[in-house]
């Protein structure tokens, strides 16, 4: 297990490019199990979950050529099913959340697919039911050996048919509009999610030759195609570095420069910011932050405390609520961040409160924040990082904090942000990645 050794308190400044967007990069992977041909997909994140998914594809028989370490060429022409019986499978598949995508696709294209318990964050519950009841109504059967935690799904024929789903999943979506692309008929989803993920996808599949419409809204109507082409994609970048990136520049005082952020594709993301007092200038498809001695939480129009919430897109990202919650501490004002989704991320907060942070968790998806207004600094701590966002969200606050950090369970970090301590420090940062024996 590595860790990261912070020395804080020190401003950054530069330029930093975002990544290929890690959420995005797992749908459209999993995708390429649709057709039989040639698939090439660019702008790909060197990150360990993406890593794990091309490399659960190259065993399961699809031929991956990494034409550079950011795209990869797929052609899965011999894709072996029984090894979907296997442990090593199960081991494989289970390391990360978003290789329950495969389904999907095998199923139209196969007529079976399985599945262990997925991996991912623990942040709460994270049910499955939308996707199976999805794959039912399009006339699989079901099956869930709870001994073994194993998901299964078999299908003589399919239909399309109406579906409304009982919540706007993201990956259930997708695995439902990939088993949709290649099922006979027509195919209605409503209460589909729309994150730009799913849009990247819903284009992705349309270039293999897929018949989609009302991509981007909650309504998605799909004509099942005999079968799909190879085609060439490109991935966004990803929104939630952009994100982190912005918070990071606040909290630590910075002059940075997101370059190429994909700026229309960040929805509500800078408003969100700007509600929260940081000025971003915008140029081209760049971010600028200037150096901010101090940033002020708006109110609400009537005088009483912000709300930040997580929403289906077009609402704000879930994934961006730890960082929210962490540039508050350093805020002039209060803001109640209010994680709606998942029931166990915002319990990092305990490690804020011992750097110093005024916090009340008033429950497990609500916490006040009441900002320091960088009037005293955070104090550097020994740290872990719970999650993926609670990790990134610790390590904005140990650039910022006065003194040195430890930020342990670094695995949880280096799952979605590639090679985040070398860019960092390219901005000034002192960050050093330690080997724990
Ligand atoms: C690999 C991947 O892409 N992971 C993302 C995906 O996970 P994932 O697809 O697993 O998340 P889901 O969209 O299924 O659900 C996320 C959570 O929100 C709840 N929920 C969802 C929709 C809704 O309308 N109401 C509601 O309460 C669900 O019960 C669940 O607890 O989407 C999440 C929600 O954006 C993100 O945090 C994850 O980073
Ligand atoms: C929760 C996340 O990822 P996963 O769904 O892979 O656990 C995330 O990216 O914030």
């Amino acid at each position: 297990m590595n860790c990261f050794e912070i020395e804080g308190g020190i401003r950054l400044n530069g330029e930093i490019t975002p990544q290929g967007a890690k959420n995005e990069a797992l749908q459209v992977i999993c995708a390429v199990l649709l057709t039989s041909e040639k698939v090439t997909i660019s702008n790909i994140p060197d990150i360990v979950d993406v890593n794990n998914l091309i490399d659960l594809l190259h065993v399961m028989g699809v031929k991956t050529n990494r034409v550079t370490r950011n795209s990869c060429e797929f052609q899965a022409d011999n894709v072996n099913l029984e090894f979907l019986q296997s442990k090593e499978f199960k081991k494989r598949a289970s390391s990360l959340r978003g290789s329950i995508m495969i389904m999907g696709p095998l199923l139209a294209r196969f007529g079976k697919a399985y599945f262990p318990k997925p991996g991912g964050d623990k942040i709460g519950r994270r049910r499955l039911d939308t996707h199976f009841i999805g794959f039912e109504k399009l006339g699989a059967k079901f099956n869930f050996d709870a001994q073994d935690i194993f998901y299964t799904v078999e299908a003589s024929e399919m239909k399309g048919t109406y579906m409304l789903l009982d919540e706007a999943s993201v990956t259930g979506t997708a695995n439902i509009v990939m088993a949709a692309a290649l099922t006979p008929g027509k195919t209605t989803i409503y209460n589909a999610a729309c994150e730009p993920y799913l849009q990247q996808l819903c284009r992705m599949l349309v270039s293999m030759g897929a018949k989609i419409e009302g991509i981007g809204s909650n309504l998605l109507h799909i004509e099942g195609v005999k079968q799909m082409n190879g085609c060439q994609h490109q991935i966004l970048p990803d929104m939630i570095e952009v994100g982190s990136f912005i918070g990071m520049a606040a909290m630590t005082g910075s002059e940075i420069t997101i370059k190429d952020a994909g700026i229309k594709h960040l929805g509500v993301i800078p408003m969100a910011f700007e509600r929260m007092g940081i000025k971003m200038e915008i140029k081209g498809d760049d971010i600028h932050i200037p150096a901010q001695e101090s940033y002020e939480i708006d109110t609400f129009i009537d005088g009483s405390i912000m709300t930040i919430a997580d929403a289906p897109w077009p609402g704000l990202t879930p994934d961006l609520l730890s960082v929210f919650l962490v540039i508050a501490t350093q805020a002039k004002g209060s803001v109640l961040i209010h994680q709606k989704m998942f029931e166990s991320r915002l319990f990092f907060v305990d490690k804020l409160i011992d750097m110093g942070a005024r916090i009340i968790l008033c429950d497990p998806h609500r916490a006040t924040v009441i900002g320091l207004n960088k009037e005293n600094m955070l104090r550097g701590a020994k740290l872990t990082s719970p999650d993926i966002r609670a990790g990134v969200a610790l390590l904005i606050a140990a650039l910022s904090a006065k003194g040195k950090s430890t930020i342990q369970n670094i695995e949880q970090i280096d799952r979605g942000y590639q090679n985040i301590d070398i860019r960092l420090q390219k901005l000034g940062a002192k960050i050093k990645r330690v080997e724990v024996h």
